[in-house]
Parts: structure tokens; C-alpha cells; sequence
């Protein structure tokens, strides 16, 4: 078993990889802003966000795990719907 310095190394590299996709995300949520912003399609759209949120709960594979991770991709589309709306200055 690992100590407690081993896991939380192990925590701190998983963040890191953590932190490059959740900018890799917010780049292409970026440019869906853009193609709001020509087209005026409104920031919220509820259908891609239900089909995101069952497609995220159906690949978790430990169910002791799916009510936090859920939570984590519902607060990752709040706030991504928040900076979409302050760029497009909502
Ligand atoms: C990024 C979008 O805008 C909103 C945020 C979403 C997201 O972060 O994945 C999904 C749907 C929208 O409510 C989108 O419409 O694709």
C-alpha cells in the first residue's frame, strides 16, 4: 500500500493532466462561444447538456463514484456556460 506522500503525488500528476484538459476544453468552448456569438444560438443549450451528463454517467465504472463525478461535469458546464456568458457579455 502506498503512503500518504505517494498518493498525493500521484493526485498532484493527475491534476496536472487535469488542469491541461480542462484548458483544452475551455479553448473549444471558446470557439462555440465565437460561433454563438455570429449566429446568436443561445449559451445554454439543455439537450447537449443531458446528452453530455448520461454519456459521462454511463462510462463510470465504479457506481460508488458516479454521484460525485456527475456533480463535478455539472459544475464544469455551469461554469462553462458562465464564462461563456461574461464573453459575450450576458
Ligand atoms: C459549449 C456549449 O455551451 C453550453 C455548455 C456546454 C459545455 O460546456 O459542454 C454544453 C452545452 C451548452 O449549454 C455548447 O453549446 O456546446
Amino acid at each position: 500500500m502506498m503512503n500518504l506522500d505517494e498518493i498525493r503525488e500521484d493526485i498532484d500528476l493527475l491534476d496536472t493532466e487535469l488542469v491541461r484538459l480542462l484548458e483544452a476544453r475551455m479553448n473549444l468552448v471558446s470557439q462555440v462561444t465565437a460561433f454563438k456569438q455570429m449566429t446568436g444560438m443561445k449559451v445554454l443549450d439543455n439537450s447537449r447538456e443531458l446528452a453530455i451528463l448520461e454519456t459521462v454517467a454511463n462510462r463510470i465504472e465504479n457506481p460508488e463514484f458516479t454521484e460525485t463525478i456527475v456533480a463535478t461535469f455539472k459544475d464544469i458546464l455551469k461554469n462553462s456556460r458562465h464564462y461563456q456568458n461574461d464573453a459575450l457579455g450576458n
